[in-house]
């Protein structure tokens, strides 16, 4: 199995060219074979790694539009529409608690896989952009309940159990069109990212780049987002974005990607190659037993999470959060 870390293209059905060009430089993520040693090292030093034949969801790469508006049942699944091609991630929640003047950058709407599917073929330029993510239930038909129990779910525990990972929450479902893009984020769940149909490009930046990618407030609707937007990047207002550096790789059919818990992470579907599916496995991490010191980057943006939101809690008004930390900070911590 070669060790390839060059970035992959034509070879692969897709071109530098679709790239976006970004202010930004990155470096290849690794693309291991899930047998080499190196792989599960990476996965246990919580660095992002591809996987490029763990047969993870083999039985999912006839996972088309045909095959799924025949079987995913008759449900309603979660769209969201976009008036450009950004899909950035909004929790409902906090509108409500805090932000009743939030105004959604996208929407959400139910629809069944066929209509989904119906909107996706008569979409023209100029049209809002759809992009379904819906996590796997019990409410999809029996042919993809029998594609899921046939994921290599043994190779997978086996990491889960290593690596002392939490439970498996969802599987997230997502068929999007092409161009489509996810903005800049992290989760705090560790996940397992499998390409389907079509190509993404993931580009990642570690954990430590928090001072370089300003996420939103916690208590803000877009908590997790990065304020930044790579295609208009304002260095006034956020001027640690100019030493960021990522690494990348575009994913292909029945290829896996671990992005591990709290990694920033843009996930591009690379255009004019036409919709892409994925499905991701996203495990809660365990909080550690031995507290080493120093903290790694992960754990303390944990704390600053914990901070912002026992001040919160302590002060009720978010709009006290931020005077009160640059009392605390500037002139004495800088
Ligand atoms: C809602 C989840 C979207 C996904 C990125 C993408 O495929 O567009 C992601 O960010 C993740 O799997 O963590
Ligand atoms: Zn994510």
């Amino acid at each position: 199995m070669g060790r390839t870390t060059t970035m992959n293209s034509s070879a692969l059905g897709w071109d530098k060219r679709q790239l976006n060009k970004y202010f930004f430089n990155t470096e290849p993520i690794p693309r291991l074979s899930c047998h080499d040693p190196l792989a599960e090292e990476l996965i246990a030093q919580e660095k992002p790694v591809v996987l490029t034949d763990t047969k993870l969801c083999d039985s999912a790469l006839k996972w088309d539009l045909d095959y799924l508006s025949e079987n995913m049942g008759s449900e309603k699944y979660m769209v969201f529409v976009s008036k450009d091609n950004k899909f950035k991630y909004y929790d409902e929640a906090k509108i409500r608690q805090y932000s009743s003047n939030f105004i959604p950058p996208t929407r959400r709407v139910d629809m069944s896989f066929p209509e989904f599917v119906r909107k996706l073929q008569e979409w023209k330029e100029g049209d809002e952009r759809i992009y379904l993510q819906q996590g796997l239930n019990n409410t999809v038909g029996q042919a993809i309940v029998m594609d899921f129990l046939q994921f290599n779910w043994e190779w997978l525990n086996v990491l889960q159990k290593k690596n002392n990972w939490g439970p498996l929450t969802s599987n997230l479902l997502l068929v999007g069109m092409e161009s489509n893009i996810t903005p800049v984020h992290y989760d705090e769940q560790q996940n397992f990212f499998c390409q389907l149909i079509g190509y993404k490009r993931c580009i990642l930046f570690a954990p430590e780049y928090y001072d370089r990618l300003y996420p939103y407030p916690v208590y803000h609707p877009h908590d997790r987002q990065s304020q930044v937007d790579f295609e208009n990047p304002d260095f006034e207002k956020f001027p640690g974005m100019a030493h960021l550096e990522g690494v990348e790789t575009v994913l292909g059919p029945g290829e896996v990607l671990h992005i591990p818990m709290y990694w920033w992470h843009q996930i591009e579907s690379l255009p004019n190659l036409g919709h892409t599916v994925s499905v991701n496995f996203w495990y809660k991490g365990v909080p550690t037993e031995r507290v080493e010191h120093p903290l790694k980057p992960q754990q303390k943006l944990a704390v600053m999470r914990n901070i912002e939101k026992m001040l919160l809690e302590a002060l009720k008004d978010p709009a006290e959060v931020g005077p009160l930390l640059r009392a605390l900070v500037i002139g004495r911590y800088t």
